[in-house]
């Protein structure tokens, strides 16, 4: 029998409390998109380190120009000049205008920079301003971009361009980022023939650990496929011990179930080191999902079932992959047609997604778990949480993108 039925959030807890880290490694800044950070990073200095002028133009005090207008302009003394890349100097005084490019550092002295557009140079000594400027204006501030000591990004981030961007300008040359797990798929059934083979009566392609070793790849993770082994316990063992040797966590997919042919926990239970923390979600599809720990590697069972299998692994493993995947981007859309679910179980629809009269709508699309034309046709899962008693056509649902 299912022995424990947890909520999806609490067998995720509780793998990610039972299982080992994945390991870490430091990466040149050059490899690092798309890599998982392994740590909080807080900045070591202040970005810029300087304020400076966003615009071409001229240093002033904001002061000197209020009221100045194109009838009326504040007539300064050009007193100086900004170099790219070296410091001004010495101080801009009352009265003084400087010249200054963009980016270029404001003298000590000055608050704001006023367009070139709206000054004119009277003679080689005196600038006109036609339009007034506000203290800061066309300046950005030391530290504006990133102030010392603040965790600029948290342990747990998948580093995207602009995260690479912001690790340059704070000086980190290398990063620490999770090593990317190396993660075994192994299918079980012996009605699965490869998918080369022609399948005989009875017979069917497998489908799990094609579709699971993409999804872990989608993942950041590191694929290995061991292929589909016959229902046989020594046999699902030795794949068990085998991918556990090579590999930071292993998916087995089949034989999580009930029947007689359902072996996955046994096998698991076997393994010298192993403990089992669940057999059985509060989740549809995915119910008979097993969960265990060998010596600190996750082992997750899957339902045979693809579209289960994929569901699961999606909620379940891929946000120990990706933490940030734990709060994947929710999208509210409105239901075309109703839909029951029992209170007490978590539901995933698929779902397609549209626009009617200007509003987001989930169209649920019906289907059984076995068939995985219909999870590729949905972009998306409808969820329905634990204590919903279904959802009536017209209601807002959370929908996750798949
Ligand atoms: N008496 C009960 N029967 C079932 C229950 C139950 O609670 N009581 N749960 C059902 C649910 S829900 C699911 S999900 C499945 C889970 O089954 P298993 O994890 O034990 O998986 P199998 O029995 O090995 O396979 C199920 C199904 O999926 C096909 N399959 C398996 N592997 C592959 C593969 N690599 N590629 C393609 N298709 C695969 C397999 O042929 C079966 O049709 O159990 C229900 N039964
Ligand atoms: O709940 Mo099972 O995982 O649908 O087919």
């Amino acid at each position: 029998m299912l022995f424990t039925t947890l909520t999806l959030a609490e067998a995720r807890e509780k793998l990610r409390r039972s299982m080992r880290p994945w390991p870490v490694e430091e990466v040149g800044l050059g490899e690092a998109l798309g890599r998982i950070l392994a740590q909080d990073l807080a900045a070591r200095e202040d970005v810029p380190g300087f304020d400076r002028s966003t615009v071409d133009g001229y240093a002033v005090r904001a002061a000197d120009t209020f009221g100045a207008s194109e009838g009326l302009p504040a007539i300064l003394r050009l007193a100086g000049e900004v170099y790219m890349g070296s410091p001004p100097e010495k101080e801009l005084l009352p009265g003084e205008a400087w010249r200054i490019s963009t980016g270029g550092m404001l003298p000590e002295g000055a608050d704001a920079v006023v367009m070139v557009e709206y000054t004119e140079e009277l003679d080689e000594e005196t600038v006109a301003v036609y339009r007034p400027v506000a203290p800061g204006e066309n300046v950005v501030r030391r530290g504006d971009d990133v102030q010392a000591g603040r965790v600029i990004l948290p342990a747990g981030r998948r580093l995207r361009p602009a995260d690479v961007g912001l690790l340059a300008t704070c000086g980190w040359e290398r990063v620490p980022v999770f090593r990317k797990p190396r993660i075994g798929v192994i299918g079980t059934g012996d009605e699965i023939v490869e998918v080369g083979q022609v399948p005989g009566p009875g017979q069917v392609r497998d489908v799990n650990t094609w579709s699971l070793t993409a999804a872990v790849a989608a993942a950041g993770g590191e694929p290995v496929r061991y292929g589909v082994v016959r229902d046989r316990l020594p046999e699902i063992k030795e794949a068990l011990s085998r991918a556990l040797e090579e590999c930071d966590g292993v998916c087995l997919a089949g034989g999580s179930s009930v029947g007689v042919r359902d072996l996955a926990l046994e096998a698991i239970e076997d393994l010298p080191g192993a403990e089992v923390l669940f057999h059985g979600l509060a989740v549809r599809p995915g119910k008979p999902t097993l969960g265990a720990v060998v010596d600190g590697k996750l082992v997750v069972g899957l339902p045979g079932h693809p579209v289960s299998a994929l569901v699961v692994f999606n909620f379940l493993f891929r946000p120990l992959l990706e933490p940030e995947k734990e709060n994947p981007l929710l999208l509210r859309a409105r239901l075309t047609r109703s839909l029951s679910s029992a209170p007490g179980r978590e539901d995933f629809v698929p779902a397609e997604i549209g626009v009617e009269e200007g509003v987001m709508v989930a169209r649920p699309i019906l289907g059984k778990s076995g068939l995985i034309a219909w999870l590729a046709r949905a972009q998306a899962l409808i969820h329905l949480p634990l204590d919903a008693e279904g959802a009536a056509a017209g209601e807002w649902v959370d929908v996750f993108l798949v």
